[in-house]
């Protein structure tokens, strides 16, 4: 779809009320190309409302736990509408492309052409735009036995981690508290079909006290790379890859500006669309970083990046880089 000048464009966000629907919100209602469709609150779960404004809008944003995501796709008849569906339900279907307009040259494509688009898993995501140019480059293999873990903030549990951090008096969970330990994080699939990978990583993922902001961290050993990898090498590619991408932004090696006394800032990406990619290391060894807002390049802004490229509008309209 081709937007002509001072077109509107009808929006319904299914799940308003949640913690990606409400950032959902906040962008859409600053802008003047989108008229947006309310459900009262007191409809918000009613079956037969939410059809009505599924199927009245050009785009409908799914911002709902994986069960009710699958219900609302049902609920749609109109042809015309394009669903983003943030839930971790449909990333790895066939009939759905994948909202990560970086995946490589042809995703913008995809997204312009589909009318079911996957918004991206936060961890994913974030994983993925490190991966994958190494994979296409030829410089790790596909079956490389690859670990990452993953430091984010408790807003990417939803309201309901949210409540229990911001109603933890008693200072129980101020300590990071690594989960899914048991190898069954929902992001897996996700990580190796759009990663590019025969096998998905060891994943560690690790919730902290703060409310958002992650990055993820993948080490690698020289020796095991193709011969000639260096941290160069490596960050030539991402320089190659992300040239002329708007939400990507490749550091310079060991990047020294992002270390305070040799800490790192998970929370350097905040309140942008950005996604930062960092390398540090050694000759011998090397550890590949992604940072990102979880609930921005992780989920919302990354789900208005999806609407701005299916509509054929400037990628960038109403998101920071
Ligand atoms: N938080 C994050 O950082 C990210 C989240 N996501 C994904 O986005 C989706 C939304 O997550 P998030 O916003 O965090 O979750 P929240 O739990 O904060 O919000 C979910 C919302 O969905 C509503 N809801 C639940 N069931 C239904 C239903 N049957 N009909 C209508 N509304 C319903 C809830 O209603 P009620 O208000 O009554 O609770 C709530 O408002 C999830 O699939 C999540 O995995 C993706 C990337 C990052
Ligand atoms: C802290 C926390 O629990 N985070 C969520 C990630 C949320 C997200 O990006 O992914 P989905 O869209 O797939 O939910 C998790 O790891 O399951």
């Amino acid at each position: 779809m081709a937007a002509s000048a001072n077109a509107t464009f009808k929006v319904y966000v299914d799940g308003q009320e949640g913690t990606t629907g409400l950032r959902l919100f906040e962008y859409l209602d600053a802008r003047d190309d989108i008229e947006l469709l309310r459900i009262d609150s007191d409809k918000r779960k009613d079956p037969n409302e939410r059809a009505r404004l599924l199927n009245a809008a050009d785009v409908a944003f799914l911002c709902l736990p994986d069960a009710a995501s699958r219900e609302a796709a049902a609920m749609l008849d109109n042809r015309d509408t394009c669903l983003i569906d943030a839930s971790n339900a449909f990333r790895t279907a066939a009939d759905w492309a994948y909202g990560l307009p970086e995946l490589h040259a042809a995703q913008r494509d995809a997204i312009r052409a589909s009318k079911r688009i996957a918004n991206v898993g936060c961890h994913a995501s974030a994983f993925i735009l490190l991966v994958r140019p190494l994979i296409d480059a030829g410089l790790l293999p596909p079956d490389y036995p690859l670990s990452a873990f993953s430091l984010t903030g408790y807003s990417g549990g939803g309201k309901k981690m949210i409540a229990e951090y911001e109603g933890d008096e008693n200072g129980h969970l101020l300590a990071p508290r690594p989960y899914a330990m048991a190898q069954g994080h929902k992001h897996l699939d996700e990580m190796r079909v759009h990663g590019g990978l025969s096998r998905p990583p060891v994943f560690s993922p690790i919730v902290g006290t703060y409310l958002k902001g992650l990055s993820v961290s993948v080490p690698l050993q020289v020796a095991d790379l193709a011969p000639g990898c260096s941290a160069e090498r490596l960050l030539d590619v991402y320089r190659e890859r992300y040239r002329d991408e708007p939400f990507v932004q490749v550091h310079p090696y060991a990047d020294m500006d992002n270390l305070n006394n040799g800490f790192f800032d998970v929370q350097g990406s905040n309140d942008t669309n950005r996604a930062d990619l960092f390398v540090f290391g050694n000759e011998e060894r090397l550890c590949l970083v992604s940072r990102l807002d979880n609930l921005g390049k992780g989920a919302a802004g990354s789900a208005i990046q999806n609407m701005n490229v299916h509509l054929g509008l400037d990628e960038t309209t109403g998101l920071t880089a």
